[in-house]
């Protein structure tokens, strides 16, 4: 089966130091994958080069089969691929609605979609997508008064409301407590269901309990992929990154 996403032997060279060294990565369409891998392995960088905020020095990315290694980042997100990042960046003077109507907005001009109101037929999405991320009943909260969680889950759901086929996730249990941590799995789980998702993160805990393929990166490598319990079997993975963290 063809690739949705294919990272393809991607090098981002700085200097001489090579961030990225010829990795190789395949998502399929529908497909949950997890990236882990020690402190400066490469994950943030491999997010940035799939959302065009970083450039491979060699090698590409591929989507739907278009090589978008060179075009802008909103040019990419018009494509379907959206990232989130670990910084929590919604508007905390707006309510939760109005933070995922002005990402539903095809429309990118926020201030002619708050002068109008949400229209009807958005107003349906935006109700489910809050509805999707457990939000529904904080819609008429400022969203600067949510919890550290809930801001997160939020942000999930703006990506969500994009339509996006690809979404990325970088960290997204961080700062979290376990309680968090477990609502957030099966958060990530349940948008697995309708979307393509790679997820980045070190808390293992959280990385069981999505129970999805683990590629391990390390040194801008490609160390191992399988199983979470296969990658915790390997010599190499146990050696270099889960023997100090687990
Ligand atoms: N703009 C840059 N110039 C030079 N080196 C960089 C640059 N950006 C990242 N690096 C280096 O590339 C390596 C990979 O960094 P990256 O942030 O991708 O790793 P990471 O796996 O996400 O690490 P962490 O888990 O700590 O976030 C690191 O050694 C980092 O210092």
């Amino acid at each position: 089966m063809s690739a949705l996403l294919h990272v393809d032997a991607v090098t981002v060279d700085y200097g001489g130091f090579k961030a990225l060294d010829g990795f190789s990565l395949d998502l399929a369409q529908g497909e949950t994958r997890v990236v882990i891998g020690p402190n400066g392995a490469g994950k943030s960088t491999l997010c940035d080069t799939i959302i065009g905020r970083v450039r491979p020095t060699h090698g590409a990315i591929r989507f739907m089969g278009e090589d978008i290694s060179r075009l802008s980042e909103p040019a990419i997100v018009a494509r379907g691929i959206c990232r989130k990042f670990q910084a929590p960046g919604v508007l905390p003077s707006l309510t939760v609605q109005d933070n995922m109507a002005l990402a539903a907005r095809t429309d990118r001009r926020w201030w002619k979609a708050l002068s109008h109101g949400i229209p009807a037929a958005e107003r349906a999405f935006v109700a489910e997508t809050l509805d999707r991320v457990g939000l529904a009943a904080r819609a008429g909260t400022p969203a600067g008064e949510l919890s550290h969680g809930e801001k997160q889950w939020l942000e999930i759901g703006m990506v969500l409301a994009t339509r996006a086929q690809v979404i990325l996730l970088d960290e997204p249990t961080a700062g979290m407590g376990p309680a968090e941590t477990r609502a957030t799995a099966e958060l990530v789980r349940e948008l697995g269901t309708s979307r393509t998702v790679l997820v980045i993160d070190h808390d293992m805990s959280f990385v069981e309990q999505l129970e999805a393929p683990v590629t391990v990166m390390h040194q801008g490598r490609l160390l191992a992929s399988g199983t979470l319990d296969e990658v915790r079997a390997d010599r190499e993975v146990a050696a270099v990154y889960l023997g100090h963290t687990a």
